[in-house]
């Protein structure tokens, strides 16, 4: 017999997770149960991707979660919000497995905002295709993407570094390199610890990809367009106007990725704050002049 306690929490769950779905928590169609996948798009794709956004089947931890009627499989399970009366009964389960079955507060809270981030990034994803509401505004959007790549960032970086002809400049630019590279790395080992998918409205067309950018989270965009900003502001003597111009550019790129369906709302909003800290570490971290000019030198004689 399933037990009614844990029944009563997962309920408001799975409804949080999932407003649009008409199955009940626990049927087959479940969103809780995680089946189909694919871009579908109803209440039943989200609620699975509000699950670690990952392909049911391609992770052990998911075959786990479609397996509750084996018992060696329902010991270590990670407590599932949705789970249904068709789902491990709670008193077959021993003491700490039934423990598991309550999702704190933080847990509710968390996949509430997720569930909300999904649906508001769905939304807001105007320019997914070209048949969007917005589609014919993605060559511009792609433009903006352009505009916050690593690429254009990286190669523009070491030109003007070649370029420069005094130290102040070598010195700047040596960092901002430094920072650039910094957030590649920094992007790179969230996204492949966090392995959050990107949305499924989104089409892979992106200009020059790593192999961890199939993932969304953190966007890159978003930590680049926030820490090449704050950069910019920092050692960049500029008029008011071009500094408004620099901030709202850093808005629109981050924007522009949740537009375009390559990214969902909080990817963008921790890229923003994950940039926003990383020029605190190249600051902190700041390469003196000397250091600077004792790189560059050693760099110019190979
Ligand atoms: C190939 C190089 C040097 C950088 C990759 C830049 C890139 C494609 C980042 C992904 O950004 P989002 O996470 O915002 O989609």
């Amino acid at each position: 017999m399933p037990s009614p306690r844990r029944n009563a929490d997962a309920r408001p769950l799975a409804a949080a997770a999932s407003s649009s779905s008409s199955s009940s928590p626990g049927s087959p169609g479940s969103p809780a149960r995680g089946g189909g996948g694919g871009g579908g798009g109803g209440g039943r794709f989200e609620f699975q991707s509000l699950l670690g956004s990952r392909a049911p089947g391609a992770d052990p931890a998911c075959a786990r979660l479609r397996a509750p009627e084996s018992p060696v499989h329902r010991r270590g399970s990670f407590p599932l919000a949705g789970a249904g009366p068709s789902q491990a009964p709670a008193a077959a389960l021993p003491e700490e497995g039934r423990m598991d079955l309550n999702p704190s507060f933080l847990g509710i809270a968390l996949r509430s905002l997720l569930a909300i981030d999904l649906w508001l990034s769905k939304k807001l994803g105007v320019c997914a295709g070209e048949r969007s509401s917005w589609g014919s505004a993605r060559p511009l959007m792609k433009l903006l993407e352009i505009s916050g790549h690593g690429i254009p960032w990286l190669l523009g970086t070491l030109y003007c570094l070649l370029r420069s002809d005094s130290w102040a400049g070598r010195e700047v630019l040596t960092n901002l390199l430094f920072a650039l590279l910094l957030d590649l790395l920094l992007v790179a080992l969230i996204k492949g610890l966090v392995r959050r998918r990107r949305p499924a409205h989104n089409q892979m067309d992106m200009f020059v990809t790593l192999s961890v950018d199939k993932y969304s989270f953190p966007s890159g965009h978003a930590t680049r367009a926030a820490l090449v900003s704050r950069f910019i502001l920092n050692h960049l003597v500029l008029a008011i106007p071009l500094r408004v111009l620099v901030v709202l550019w850093a808005f629109i790129v981050g924007f522009s990725r949740v537009m375009l369906g390559r990214h969902n709302v909080t990817d963008v909003a921790f890229g923003f704050f994950l940039g926003y800290a990383q020029y605190s570490i190249v600051d902190y971290c700041w390469l003196s002049p000397h250091n600077a000019r004792v790189l560059f030198l050693l760099w110019n004689q190979q």
